[in-house]
């Protein structure tokens, strides 16, 4: 029986009232399938692949599923769709009971949470300049003052800080999504939470799904890889702690590599990711069980590892998060039609996948860092016995990390040490019991492990099984895993464990992983070097590419660096762009002809160096999205321009603090002026000075910064906190505003009402 372990003992005091009815389901709300995406010969195999991994126990149908925030979530208990009663399920029932999942006294307790819709939950980016206002608008204004029916009945707050996210950062709330849209006392919240969700100042994600990367300890130095990535909640979270520190107009050290299958997911991913503004990002998109490496030299040995600290000679990181496609039956209160698809076959499919993209995750980590797995399933089959395979192939040379202390108010559990393997209506306590013909789809890797000397005995010239061994707890510290079960603190159900990674991890031998014998300890295997190691789980197909030098991706744009040296010096001098910027390496573009390139983007230091080792490598990176938007080439009908690019708005942020020339302060009527009319005449300003200065630009790209009356802007170096400042065109006879029209709106609405802005 498995304990809850936390230091307050009592659960979220937002949970609801148990439903007693059937509740609304909508068909769509279920993830959309990898199946249905793409249509490139090399995603359809990558997808046939993952389907394979799935239906390999032969579940009828599945889907991926994962717990951050979903759009389809409005719907699932809206109602305006198709109705679905089906909120239990027989096998479910059975499986999880066999299993020992809670205790006795508690099921009845854990199948009512999970027949109850799932709070909604929020984060709000610590990174984000409206930080504290935004927390202090939570605190004071919303949590006061809204009280949606049930709330007020029950005396319960309607939104709460999650208690065991760190500087109230997360919070959730006690009502349902439907009241949400319908209720009106909650009507102001609503728009609120819809704003600031758009501008990237607040981002909707379930609460068990913002733990695994507060867990993973990254520092904003870190060079971290999301290797199951999209739709991206974690990612946002991953850059949102790398940013955190960093102060205006300057980046972190660190990068996000964001990884996903699926390119439509990507795409997904990408234009969530856009709302941080981050030249750290690199978005991928490969299998994650063959994420290339980048190993370009042949002749690298592990004594040469020490020059590898100075040039790289493959992608390596501090951190890796491995959130990898499950199940997903914890995620049930959020998409209850898993209910009627719920299959134990569906876990014992994805394992082999699963287990194949947490040891590449290990194998793509820098010794000493750490990697953290993470599932919304609650089936010991995806859970512990993936960490118990990867404590065993890697022979110590891994360990997990004691993460219980980490999140003292979250309630949780330890990782399970015994559980069965269910086939086709039958349960096998150990892989001898499994017949020949179901060795394919069953794996010993599924069951506990314990060395095969305890488990077999000698009876006359046979060996057999030893129940006692069998029953016995597994040998490994389980226990360092991380559950959490929906009616712990009325959320999501969730497992996490946290490898920490000590040395090279031990050649992977072929007899030992299918045979099943115990690894060799580490001194006992040949001092090979790491590289040797990566490419052993690098497809054949992408060891091809190793060494190559301008293969391309089909669909993706290649990314060149800007090396023209005109082009930098003519935008640095037209904007007295201050030199202790970085332009020279920075600047990609997505066209071979970069002199033709519509879009310049900016790269950190450690995207820079990413994109440099992926050319040496032979582009094994295929990457569909880099770099902030910077500068964008404008066709002008004023002739020749002496600078035809303008800063675009996502990258002004950035380069605003350095810009000494094309800047200009407006007062708050004339800044108004702009975002109404997008055009104004420089005769019509309001104020002449302004008007004046505005017609002495040069004709091109140009910056109008709010002055904020008595504050008057005059050293833009200081730019940042609270400066307003947006991208504009100087033409002949009038100021044209280069603001795409929403951030127009939001911008106009939230100087009308003297609320904060968003940068840029
Ligand atoms: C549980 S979801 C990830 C959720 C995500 N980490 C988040 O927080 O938003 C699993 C993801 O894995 C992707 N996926 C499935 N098979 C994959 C594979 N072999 N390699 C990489 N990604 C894969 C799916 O497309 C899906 O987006």
């Amino acid at each position: 029986m498995q304990i809850p372990r936390s230091n307050k003992s009592s659960v979220l005091p937002l949970l609801p009232p148990l439903a007693t009815h059937s509740i609304a389901i909508s068909r769509s709300q279920w993830m959309s399938s990898p199946t249905g995406c793409g249509g490139r010969a090399r995603a359809s195999a990558q997808k046939l692949h993952f389907r394979r991994g799935v239906e390999q126990a032969g579940p009828p149908s599945i889907s991926i599923s994962d717990s951050s925030e979903s759009d389809a979530d409005d719907r699932d208990i809206d109602g305006r769709h198709n109705y679905d009663p089906v909120i239990t399920s027989v096998a479910f029932n059975e499986y999880y009971k066999e299993q020992g999942i809670v205790s006795p006294e508690e099921w009845d307790t854990f199948i009512e949470v999970l027949q109850t819709p799932l709070p909604a939950a929020f984060r709000v980016s610590s990174s984000s300049k409206f930080c504290a206002e935004i927390l202090q608008q939570l605190e004071t204004d919303f949590r006061k003052s809204i009280h949606p029916e049930h709330t007020e009945e029950n005396n319960i707050d309607a939104i709460a800080p999650l208690p065991w996210y760190p500087d109230n950062l997360a919070w959730q709330f006690n009502f349902s999504r439907r009241q949400l849209r319908k209720d009106h006392s909650l009507e102001r919240f609503h728009e609120f939470l819809k704003i600031e969700n758009e501008i990237g100042n607040i981002t909707r994600q379930e609460a068990v799904s913002m733990i695994p990367p507060l867990l993973l300890d990254v520092q904003p130095e870190h060079l971290v890889l999301d290797m199951c990535a999209a739709p991206g909640s974690k990612t946002y979270q991953l850059l949102d702690i790398i940013h955190q520190l960093n102060c205006e107009g300057s980046l972190p050290h660190g990068m996000i590599v964001a990884n996903d299958l699926i390119a439509q997911r990507c795409d997904h991913l990408i234009h969530k990711m856009k709302r941080m503004n981050t030249a750290n990002l690199v978005v991928t998109n490969h299998e994650a069980q063959c994420f290339p490496g980048c190993l370009f030299s042949k002749t690298y040995s592990y004594e040469m590892s020490n020059e590898l600290e100075k040039h790289p000679h493959q992608l390596l990181f501090d951190r890796v998060l491995c959130d990898v496609p499950c199940s997903g039956d914890g995620t049930l209160r959020k998409a209850p039609n898993i209910w009627r698809r719920w299959n134990s076959a569906t876990g014992n499919g994805l394992h082999s996948l699963q287990l194949q993209i947490a040891m590449r995750g290990i194998a793509l980590l820098k010794i000493g860092g750490r990697m953290v797995y993470s599932t919304c399933s609650m089936n010991p089959v995806e859970n512990e016995a993936v960490v118990s395979e990867i404590l065993r192939r890697c022979g110590g040379s891994v360990e997990l990390v004691d993460i219980s202390g980490k999140l003292p108010q979250l309630i949780h559990r330890p990782g399970l040490s015994k559980w069965k393997v269910h086939d086709k209506n039958r349960w096998f306590s150990t892989f001898e019991d499994v017949p020949d013909y179901r060795r394919g789809g069953i794996v010993r890797s599924m069951f506990p492990y314990r060395s095969t000397k305890v488990a077999l005995q000698q009876v006359g010239s046979h060996p057999t099984v030893n129940s006692d061994a069998v029953n016995k707890a597994c040998e490994l510290p389980l226990e360092c895993c991380m559950r959490i079960m929906p009616h712990d603190q009325n959320g999501g159900a969730f497992f996490i464990a946290v490898f920490q990674k000590l040395a090279r991890i031990p050649v992977i031998n072929k007899k030992s992983v299918s045979q099943e014998e115990d690894l060799p300890s580490m001194q006992e295997l040949p001092h090979l070097s790491e590289d040797t190691n990566l490419l052993e789980v690098i497809s054949s197909e992408e060891k091809d590419k190793v060494g190559e030098r301008s293969p391309k991706w089909k669909g993706v744009d290649p990314i060149v660096f800007l090396e023209d040296e005109s082009i930098i010096d003519n935008i640095r001098s037209f904007y007295g762009i201050d030199d202790s910027f970085p332009l020279r390496g920075h600047l990609v573009t997505r066209n071979s002809d970069s002199n033709c390139g519509k879009r310049i983007y900016y790269t950190s230091k450690s995207v820079k160096d990413l994109l440099e080792l992926n050319y040496q490598a032979g582009q094994q990176l295929k990457i569909p999205y880099v770099g902030l938007k910077m500068f964008e080439r404008k066709k002008s009908k004023q002739g020749t321009l002496t600078c035809p690019f303008r800063i675009s708005s996502e990258g002004l942020a950035l380069i605003l603090p350095y810009m000494t020339k094309q800047v200009l302060c407006a007062s708050e009527a004339d800044f108004r002026l702009l975002l109404q009319y997008k055009s104004v005449k420089f005769a019509n300003f309001v104020d002449r000075e302004f008007g004046d200065g505005a017609w002495e630009l040069m004709p091109g790209g140009c910056v109008i910064v709010l002055d904020k009356g008595s504050e008057a802007l005059k050293d833009w170096s200081r730019a940042g906190e609270s400066t307003m400042a947006i991208g504009c065109w100087k033409g002949k006879t009038s100021l044209n505003l280069m603001v795409n029209p929403l951030e127009c709106q939001e911008m106009l609405q939230r100087l009308l009402s003297g609320e904060p802005v968003r940068r840029g």
